[in-house]
């Protein structure tokens, strides 16, 4: 049994969208046959994917990093870049996905559950895409849109069937190590298992999973010990099994005080994922009692006498020792009855609950500034606009012209407004300044200045080639209206 690592940081970076590419149409005796760049190819995804045959996030932990390819550039004669392939990570069943703030991105369920966990960049328009009614054989394409990066934070809870708790020493770990092939650390020193083990257990046609916990103690619950943090590795158990040190000499402590102990704070937990598991709190999970050491001959007698109180609340008890394996059949069999029954009456989610989370594009994430450099009057910042454009034709006036709509498009027009430009001022964007006009070409009375009409396009992801062009040409068609009336 490998070790189980539990939580591991993830950079991921998806791959780069292909530029778009510019180029005309040839061929003899016409010399110039209309624009016929293609489309960049989108960059991949990289995607999380529940797998039921991976059991930790080991892999993770040596490989860090995950990257998903580039798209390809667009081709001359309408050919399309090639897309970058996706790449898939396996994670656990039960792995959840925590952002750079800590916020839960997702919590994967379900094997074939997935999770974009990096949107690839889209590709650039070829100059064939950027036909309009103004500009009918443009001179530029667009550059590909950088993929997305981020830093996330992976979380296993595990989704074993029984969970062992106790105080420390009392042989969670040794009771793991005899009843699987697992081989987890034991010690007779409080606090020897810092992260939980899981071992596999098989019991006739049973088969189900034990996980041990770091021993808890009394004021758990405010962070004593090692808190109760870890329980969330239990909280999608079937089973709770105390496992009782029967032969402890330390003062105040006895099978009946430790389980009572170990109640109060099993009910003071919160559970960090009550909301959709459709699992029961902790606090009303099936209970079974382990009274362990019974090789000690004080601990067996002192089993003897608590097994009544036990019993007396409802909650099968077993005499066993981890030590000699005397009683582990019964209590194994047990078990195997109390997860068989959970099974039958909490139906594993559907094989595939896909968690989609909400894409955050803000593709207006800039500001427009008063500018003190001597370079001009007002410095647009925060954008890359220059990025848009390939081939860096700044001195061609299209290219120029293509930014400024966009531009204006974007909210450029109302913040210059808002800070008192006034015609003629400088604004300067990357390398590019322009003269600001704000009466926009001749025909158009509305500055487009809302979203709208981008966010349209922002939203249609992954469209064909045709579709883009399409949407292209409709929002060219919108031009001039106010996009609150689309
Ligand atoms: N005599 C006897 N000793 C046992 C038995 N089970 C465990 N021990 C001993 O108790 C000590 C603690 O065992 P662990 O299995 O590490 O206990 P744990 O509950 O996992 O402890 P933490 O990880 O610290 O919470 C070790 O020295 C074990 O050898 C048993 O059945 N009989
Ligand atoms: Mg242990």
């Amino acid at each position: 049994m490998s070790r189980f690592v539990d939580r591991v940081v993830l950079h991921v970076s998806a791959g780069s969208g292909g530029h778009g590419c510019s180029s005309v149409h040839r061929e003899k005796f016409k010399p110039l046959g209309g624009p016929d760049g293609g489309n960049g190819g989108h960059g991949g995804s990289v995607i999380l994917e529940v797998d039921l045959g991976v059991h930790t996030l080991l892999d993770f932990h040596f490989h860090p990093h995950a990257k998903a390819s580039n798209g390809k550039p667009g081709m001359g004669s309408n050919r399309e870049g090639p897309r970058g392939g996706d790449l898939v990570l396996k994670v656990p069943d039960g792995t959840v996905v925590l952002g750079e703030d800590g916020e839960v991105l997702a919590d994967l369920v379900g094997a074939g559950t997935r999770l974009v966990a990096a949107r690839g960049g889209r590709g650039g328009l070829g100059n064939a895409a950027l036909v309009s009614r103004a500009r009918k054989a443009p001179g530029f394409a667009l550059l590909g849109e950088e993929g997305e990066t981020r830093e996330l934070v992976l979380e296993m809870k595990s989704v074993a069937d029984v969970g062992l708790v106790g105080f420390p020493s009392a042989g969670k770990s040794s009771l793991v190590s005899v009843l699987s092939a697992a081989k987890p650390k034991i010690a007779d020193y409080p606090f020897t298992t810092l992260a939980p083990n899981l071992g596999v257990v098989s019991a006739g046609e049973t088969t189900f999973t034990v996980a041990d916990v770091p021993g808890l103690i009394p004021g758990a619950s405010d962070g004593r010990g090692l808190g109760l943090d870890f329980l969330r590795h239990v909280e999608r158990c079937a089973v709770l099994a105390h496992v009782v040190d029967c032969a402890t000499l330390e003062p105040g402590r006895d099978p009946v005080s430790d389980v009572d102990a170990l109640e109060a704070e099993l009910a003071a937990y919160q559970p960090a994922l009550s909301a959709d598991n459709g699992l029961v709190g902790l606090a009303d999970r099936p209970r079974i009692v382990v009274l362990n050491k019974a090789d000690v001959p004080e601990a067996a007698e002192l089993a003897e006498f608590v097994t009544e109180e036990f019993a007396s609340r409802g909650w099968p008890v077993f005499t066993v020792s981890a030590v000699s394996r005397d009683g582990l059949k019964p209590l194994t069999f047990a078990l195997a009855d109390l997860v068989e029954k959970f099974r039958l009456d909490n139906p594993p989610p559907e094989p595939s609950r896909p968690v989609i989370r909400p894409v955050a594009r803000d593709d207006s994430g800039f500001t427009v500034e008063r500018d003190h450099s001597a370079r001009g009057d007002f410095v647009v910042r925060g954008a890359r606009p220059e990025r848009w454009v390939r081939q860096t034709p700044f001195d061609n006036d299209e290219a120029v012209g293509y930014l400024a709509d966009r531009l204006a498009r974007l909210g450029v027009e109302e913040q210059l407004e808002k800070l008192g430009a006034e015609p003629g001022d400088a604004v300067t964007i990357g390398a590019v300044t322009f003269e600001w006009e704000p009466t926009l070409p001749a025909g158009v009375e509305v500055p487009l200045t809302g979203r709208g009409t981008d966010a349209r396009l922002e939203q249609t992801d992954r469209v064909s080639a045709h579709e883009r062009k399409h949407a292209h040409r409709v929002r060219r068609g919108l031009e001039g209206i106010d996009p609150e009336e689309q």
